[in-house]
């Protein structure tokens, strides 16, 4: 397209937007607007709850106090239908009741409690039943396939689909094909009366039982959108919610589990939420970046014992992708960050499903994942778990395919492998991340975790989110941690004294973080979460250290102790432990 074409259009697009904003009826909608935004402020109540019978009987006062025109005035006012009806929906609402009336429960559905079988009689006119049969190939048995929308069956309410049809007119359908059967219903007149085994008894279809983990928090009182506030409900991230009904496209009903509410709630739906978050401007993309003055890198090559001060196997080296680039080649990391910028719009955050999943203390092998920016502190909270509990918490020994220094022992610094075995074993998937450095292999081997979790410890990797999917099944069952730095104010406060390893080129460099590295990590952090939030099982914002290792710790107690984990409902059933599909047994924990 051309300048002079672009400049038109956009000229176009400010005539016609202006003209609309100077619209009379624009104007009024903002004042209606405006009025009932100070209304809402002010919560009024209903001062009572019969305005509208109140109403009347003062019509009829009125008309014994002689027509002075007061008077006239006020019974005009009070007998016109709009405000006869303006006073019902008052006293509707001030009676709360928003509940719809449901129709009284037909006396010719009978119910036989002991086998559940129902005995439900339509009275047949020349209007077709409007519901179709099938054989269910698993039993054998005639079931309602479809019922149409406004036939007999439908308005009627006493069929619905998945119910057995055991017998019409007291003719049995046992081993009928629903060829033989349709004749039987064609030739009924008057009365036509169904044995029938409803669908929902054998396994509640009404009901459905879905559970999904919450990816965002959610608060009715900050959504000018939803239907009644009073009818939906608040969540966290993190939260497990019973979905109840999926019915509608923008609003779910759910329960939170184990609350123990028999009521659902409003939530806002899948779909819903998708829209949201793609209609918010993308604030990454609009957020001036601040530009001060590049902080030289200390020109020492990196050695992560020297920076931890401790020489553990696993914690010497990371192989994250995310590691922070130095200012030359910040040019390559933002080319980076806007592709996941529009990846991330594809993956919005909302709900997972899961499942419950069970094991005896003495089945339970622990991996967790601990994920973030880089530079947010996950090597330092890794060395802090080792340090206060060795015999609880291990880390996976790297490969390489460096040699092996004098001081060094193959299987406690690193493994020493050939580049054969090496490349081998990347062929064979053994690897859940590697990467070149100084023309070497490093890697992170499935051997090295099992190791650990072999010997009871739980293992602690640290990884990049895209990587979580290899050790993301039943087999390794990892618990996610999520590592979130906090506000830039307290990055300054906390990493003041702070160093990080960077990448400068083929070497690793000490750095002190600057204020791009902590907007980069901020803005990373966000990324991370809205591409991969949905693998997490926990956040923690690493503020103050000691505050953070210690939740950590206390989340970590948490999950070996707990008896049941809920995990994503993809994973497959070959777990040693049992998640559970059939969500009978909630009964008792709700
Ligand atoms: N909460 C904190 N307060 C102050 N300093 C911290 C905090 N967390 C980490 N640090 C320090 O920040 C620096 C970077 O932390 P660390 O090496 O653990 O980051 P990382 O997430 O492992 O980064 P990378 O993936 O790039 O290796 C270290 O000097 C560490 O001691």
């Amino acid at each position: 397209m051309s300048g002079a074409e672009t400049s038109t259009d956009r000229e176009e697009d400010y005539r016609f937007l202006h003209s609309m904003l100077m619209e009379k009826k624009v104007h009024l909608l903002f004042k209606i607007h405006e009025r009932l935004r100070r209304f809402e402020e002010w919560s009024p109540v209903p001062v009572q709850e019969h305005a509208a019978s109140l109403a009347s009987e003062l019509a009829e006062e009125l008309l014994n106090q002689g027509w002075r025109e007061e008077v006239k005035n006020l019974f005009a006012l009070i007998s016109k239908p709009h405000f006869k009806n303006f006073l019902h929906v008052h006293d509707a609402v001030a009676q709360r009741d928003f509940e719809p009336v449901l129709p009284p429960v037909p006396d010719d559905a009978l119910e036989d409690e002991e086998d559940s079988v129902k005995i439900v009689s339509l009275v047949k006119t020349i209007e077709p039943l409007g519901a179709t049969i099938k054989t269910d190939t698993s039993t054998g048995a005639i079931v309602v396939a479809r019922i149409m929308r406004g036939g007999a069956a439908d308005k009627s309410g006493l069929i619905h689909e998945g119910d057995e049809l055991k017998e019409v007119n007291g003719v049995s359908l046992e081993r009928r094909k629903p060829k033989e059967i349709l004749p039987l219903l064609l030739c009924s007149e008057g009365d036509v009366k169904f044995k029938i085994i409803p669908g929902s008894s054998k396994e509640d279809r009404n009901t459905a039982k879905v559970f999904m983990r919450a990816l965002f928090d959610y608060n009715p009182m900050d959504d000018p959108t939803v239907p009644c506030k009073d009818a939906a409900m608040a969540f966290k991230w993190g939260d497990i919610l019973q979905v109840v009904s999926m019915e509608d496209d923008t609003w779910w009903q759910a329960r939170h589990h184990g609350d123990g509410s028999s009521w659902a709630s409003l939530i806002p739906s899948k779909q819903l939420h998708e829209k949201r978050i793609v209609l918010q401007r993308p604030k990454a993309l609009f957020k001036p970046r601040r530009v001060s003055p590049p902080v030289p890198p200390v020109t020492e090559q990196a050695d992560y014992g020297a920076i931890t001060g401790i020489h553990i196997a696993g914690l010497r080296w990371s192989f994250r992708l995310g590691k922070k680039s130095s200012n030359r080649s910040r040019k390559r990391g933002q080319i980076r960050r806007w592709s996941y910028e529009a990846c991330s719009r594809v993956c919005i955050p909302t709900y997972i499903e899961v499942i419950p999943c069970s094991s005896e203390p003495k089945d339970r092998r622990h991996l967790v994942v601990l994920a973030g920016p880089s530079g947010v502190g996950v090597t330092e909270l890794k060395r802090r778990l080792v340090i206060s509990d060795p015999d609880r918490y291990g880390v996976s020994v790297p490969y390489t395919t460096r040699e092996r220094r004098n001081q060094e022992s193959d299987g406690v610094e690193y493994h020493f492998v050939s580049n054969q075995v090496f490349e081998e074993q990347l062929l064979d998937h053994r690897f859940v991340e590697y990467g070149v450095y100084k023309g070497h292999y490093y890697g992170t081997n499935l051997d090295s975790v099992h190791r650990v979790m072999a010997e009871g410890k739980i293992c602690l990797l640290d990884l990049h989110p895209s990587k979580i999917k290899h050790l993301y099944n039943s087999k390794f069952q990892p618990y996610v941690v999520f590592v979130k730095p906090p506000g830039i104010e307290e990055l300054r406060l906390t990493r003041r004294r702070a160093k990080f390893v960077c990448d400068e080129g083929s070497f690793n460099m000490v750095k002190i973080f600057s204020e791009e590295d902590f907007e980069d990590m901020i803005d990373s952090a966000e990324l991370l979460e809205r591409q991969y939030g949905h693998l997490f099982d926990k956040l923690i914002v690493n503020g103050d250290i000691a505050t953070s290792f210690k939740q950590l710790k206390m989340e970590l107690e948490k999950m070996v102790e707990a008896e049941v984990r809920w995990v994503p409902a993809d994973w497959n059933d070959s777990t040693p432990t049992k998640p559970w599909r059939s969500c009978s047994y909630l009964t008792s924990w709700n």
